[in-house]
């Protein structure tokens, strides 16, 4: 396999690090570069815990244009990581993106520009094979079970709700389940938000504690009967088998791929 040149937007963050990690110890992965929002000018073994002797750019396109990447990897924040994603696709850097929180209308607009573009884009709200499972059982439980409930749990740092992996998992189920109201007729929410969020009738509960790391739930309820499938994540290592597949799939493709499930066999 021929050498991907890499950089990693948010390189010093909980997902950023491990993905240093993976690119370091991976042979045919070379990283050129990282893009933080300080330490502009320095290298990144100039900051504690990295080893690697790259320049950090705040500037990305300044970044792209000096080091010229195949390969962006995004794991920053809902608004940057858009900003980051449209830039890369007008430099024709291939963007793998973990970065969460994007709407249904970004999402739109990032595969048009793939498509003007012809350049190919990976985006994996989760990048976790054991989640990909947990969404495609998911799936296709909900062809025998129209009631369906998402409880989505991670840790308190995170910024959107519901989690890119609840919201993943709701769009697969709509896709099979026939439509139904779930619930009483007549419930109604003494406290508001009590039944969770609402992604076409399946309620989507986000819990937010620290200790926790990334976790889900999908309940299936029946007549007598009830079915529970559980995906957790112990470490950000869960996640870089996905992020390295994702890498090396971007090289292939000429479009917009939404969720690592299209790729796997
Ligand atoms: N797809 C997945 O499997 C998966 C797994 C875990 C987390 N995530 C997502 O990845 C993202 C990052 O999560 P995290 O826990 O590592 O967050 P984090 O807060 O630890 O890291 C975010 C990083 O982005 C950097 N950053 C912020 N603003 C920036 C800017 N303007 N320019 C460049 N860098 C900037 C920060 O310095 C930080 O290093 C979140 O959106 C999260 O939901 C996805
Ligand atoms: O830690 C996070 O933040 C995570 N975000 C993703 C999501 O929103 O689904 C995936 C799991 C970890």
């Amino acid at each position: 396999m021929s050498e991907i040149k890499i950089v990693i937007a948010g390189a010093r963050g909980r997902m950023g690090s491990e993905a240093v990690k993976l690119v370091e110890d991976t042979k045919h992965f070379q990283l050129v570069a990282v893009v933080d929002h300080k330490y502009e000018g320095m290298r990144l073994n100039q900051i504690e815990g990295f080893n690697a002797d790259v320049p950090v750019y705040t500037d990305i396109e300044k970044c792209f244009f000096e080091t010229n990447p195949d390969v962006l990897i995004d794991l920053t924040t809902p608004e940057i990581g858009k900003v980051h994603t449209k830039k890369a696709l007008l430099y024709g850097v291939r963007p793998v993106v973990g970065t969460t929180g994007f709407s249904e209308a970004d999402l739109k607009e990032l595969q048009q520009l793939t498509e003007e573009k012809g350049i190919g884009a990976i985006i994996a709200p989760n990048f976790a094979i054991g989640a990909i499972l947990m969404m495609k059982f998911s799936q296709m439980a909900a062809k025998y079970f129209q009631d369906v409930e998402i409880i989505e749990q991670h840790h308190d740092q995170k910024l959107d709700a519901p989690s890119g992996t609840g919201l993943k998992t709701a769009e697969m189920i709509s896709e099979v389940r026939e439509e139904k109201q779930q619930g009483h007729p007549n419930e109604h929410e003494i406290l508001p938000g009590a039944r969770g969020a609402n992604m076409n009738g399946i309620r989507i509960h986000s819990v937010r504690l620290p200790g926790l790391i990334a976790h889900q739930e999908v309940l299936f309820g029946g007549d007598g009967q009830t079915l529970k499938i559980r995906h957790d994540s112990y470490n950000r290592a869960s996640f870089m088998s996905g992020v390295k597949l994702a890498v090396e799939n971007v090289m292939n493709v000429d479009l917009l791929v939404y969720g690592l499930e299209n790729i796997i066999e």
